[in-house]
């Protein structure tokens, strides 16, 4: 077929009996080969699309949605469209909407993988296989998260596993059943451990109660998000269920499917082999969920198994070339992508600088470089791997604020940023514990429990002290005023306002007086500003996963420890900490810079071979 046959084709489709926008005509005009090839591919024989990062993946899914929808006849069965988020399903629903041209109809199905699961499968047949007595009235699980509260939720102590660990008390909800490896894991916090490394000896009737506690907790009605796929299995198994559901919906399309976890996969296999056809449209190489354990090389066996065809999109809209060139070969993507975007920076569209001791010294550099090349700060960002990075960097005051924390404090409360009032908590935070002599955390205004009894007390505490000093014009007036006279008129009033917030979570200021820090008391006060530099967007990797900005800065940590977050990682194509890498470097139009610490001759040469370019050595 031609391309203009193709897209005669898939016009004649999607406009059959109503109006069909001009819009949305250009919108299929500019289709490629490949993007059209799969919207228009049968849809009896399960086809994965391998799409490249910026291909458009929604929406490739949501015209090849809308273009079998409008070609379904049966009222009674339907196409199910699956995503992960919330949001990605708005998104697909607004695609799909759009090329369609009316509501679609309640036969089809677009949500989230888990709505699916418990709507149609887990929720509706459960209780069958759960132990919960058939008159019961209301047969349904109430879901809860894995990792709420034991104090606010003390009905969980009738879920306590009956095994002696040693200093560990494990309930229900905490114990999670990974399918890739058939072992029991247990949740805390942000870890998982699994249950048998907890216990020295045979682990047998350890693993015994682990399942009786959890079929207690499904008898009575609860269960986790990730029970739901297990319960929802134990459903398919049947096989009347099982061949219900996929003549209900004989077409599934998953959206970002290198995120299906083992329980997802053995859901859809299932379903598979009872006759439903699957469509996967995911990049591989941007599979970073593998504590939701979602592993590249158990969906490609997932593939195999059940015969795929495999299908590629290869033209990234999203960047420029020599971006693209660059993470296809640290991402070790052996076909070659296009990218689209024109470059504006030149031989600067990647490189890299290398920082000191201060990672905040690259963030200085990078904006230095936006506005050489007029990208505006707001459309560039930071990524860092963890939460933590990202809280130390967002608001930690620098060295050059702490000299006079209470004075720039309320000058930053005032500005009404979101990262000026949270510096000018910290700020706050920091006098106090230096006053008081306790060890607070840096990244948490200085929060220590010796004082406060939760973080959330801690920084209202701290916002209603900010709030009464900025409501002092004595406070608040820093013009033609020196250190030395702002000090002697407010310290009274500064020690007053604090003492007395204190009080109120049972705490006494101990005796002290305020006194000019030394050489500073002649000095005008400074007006604080916070610098571009400070009020840069950080975020991590994970959280800007499909996102795109025009300038990315990738913060490598100083050295191996937190290994994901390392630039060496990065270039591990067959690890996890390269995919991450690979997510992160993805994201830019013009601008892709790694910020890394101090490098070697040879390090430097391992990176400037991949294509970055040294923004330190630039005089220009
Ligand atoms: N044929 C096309 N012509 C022009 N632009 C296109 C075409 N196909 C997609 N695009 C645009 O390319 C951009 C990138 O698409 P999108 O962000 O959906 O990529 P993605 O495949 O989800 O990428 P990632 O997996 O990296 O997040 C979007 O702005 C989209 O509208």
């Amino acid at each position: 077929m031609t391309r203009d046959e193709k897209i005669e084709k898939l016009t004649e489709v999607l406009s059959a009996g109503k109006i069909f926008t001009q819009q949305a005509k250009e919108r299929i005009d500019e289709k490629t080969d490949e993007q059209l090839d799969y919207i228009l591919s049968p849809i009896d024989q399960c086809i994965y699309l391998e799409a490249c990062a910026g291909s458009g993946k929604t929406e490739v899914l949501g015209l090849k949605a809308a273009y079998e929808i409008c070609r379904w006849s049966s009222r009674q069965t339907g196409i199910a469209v699956l995503t992960f988020t919330n949001e990605a399903t708005a998104t697909i629903t607004d695609r799909v909407s759009s090329f369609y041209g009316k509501p679609v109809p309640s036969n089809h199905f677009i949500g989230t993988f888990s709505s699916f699961v418990h709507g149609h499968i887990a929720q509706r047949f459960g209780y069958k296989f759960c132990h919960i007595p058939e008159d019961r009235a209301d047969k349904s699980f109430r879901v809860v998260d894995s990792d709420i509260n034991l104090y606010s939720n003390q009905w969980l102590k009738n879920y306590k596993l009956d095994f002696y660990l040693p200093q560990q008390t494990i309930y229900a909800n905490q114990l999670n059943y990974r399918a890739s490896s058939r072992k029991w894991y247990v949740k805390q916090k942000e870890t998982a451990q699994r249950l048998t490394e907890l216990y020295a000896g045979n682990p047998r009737q350890l693993i015994e109660q682990a399942n009786a506690c959890k079929l207690k907790f499904w008898s009575d009605g609860f269960a986790t998000f990730e029970d739901m796929n297990l319960i929802a299995r134990k459903c398919l198994h049947d096989e009347t269920i099982c061949r219900y559901i996929a003549r209900k919906f004989p077409v599934i399309l998953v959206d970002e499917c290198q995120d299906l976890s083992a329980s997802e996969l053995g859901i859809l296999s299932l379903l598979i082999s009872a006759g439903t056809v699957v469509h996967y449209i995911g990049d591989l190489h941007q599979a970073i969920y593998s504590f939701k354990d979602a592993c590249p090389e158990q969906y490609k066996a997932h593939i195999e198994a059940h015969r795929f065809e495999t299908r590629r999109l290869s033209a990234n809209f999203r960047s420029t070339q020599k971006i693209v060139d660059f993470s296809r070969k640290m991402g070790g993507i052996d076909y070659p992508i296009s990218g689209s975007v024109e470059s504006k920076c030149g031989d600067y569209d990647c490189c890299y600088v290398e920082y000191d001791d201060d990672e905040k010294d690259a963030i200085m550099a990078f904006t230095d470089t936006l506005n050489r090349f007029d990208i505006p700060i707001k459309d560039a960002v930071v990524l860092v791997r963890t939460q933590t990075a990202k809280q130390k960097l967002s608001h930690i005051p620098s060295n050059d604020h702490k000299t006079h924390p209470v004075i720039n404090a309320i000058q930053l409360w005032q500005q009404n940023e979101p990262v000026a009032r949270q510096t000018a908590l910290s700020l706050l935070g920091y006098q106090l514990q230096r006053w008081m002599g306790f060890h607070g955390k840096s990244n948490n205004y200085y929060y220590s429990d010796e004082v406060c009894p939760n973080a959330v007390y801690w920084r209202l505490l701290l916002r209603n002290i900010l709030v009464e000093l900025c409501s002092d014009p004595a406070m608040t007036t820093v013009d033609e005023l020196t250190y030395g006279s702002w000090y002697s008129k407010n310290k009274e009033r500064v020690i007053g306002v604090i003492a007395h917030h204190l009080n109120t979570i049972g705490q006494s200021l101990p005796e002290i007086t305020i006194r000019t820090p030394n050489g500073t008391a002649k000095q005008q006060i400074c007006r604080i500003i916070l610098t571009e530099e400070e009020q840069m967007r950080v975020e991590t990797i994970h959280s800007v996963k499909g996102g795109t900005f025009d300038a990315v800065l990738l913060l490598s940590s100083p050295d191996g420890r937190w290994k994901t977050g390392f630039w060496e990682s990065w270039l591990d194509s067959e690890d996890e900490s390269g995919r991450i890498g690979y997510v992160a470097s993805t994201r830019p139009r013009y601008l892709l810079c790694w910020g890394v610490k101090r490098l070697t001759d040879v390090q430097r040469r391992e990176l400037e071979k991949l294509g970055l370019i040294n923004l330190n050595s630039d005089k220009s």
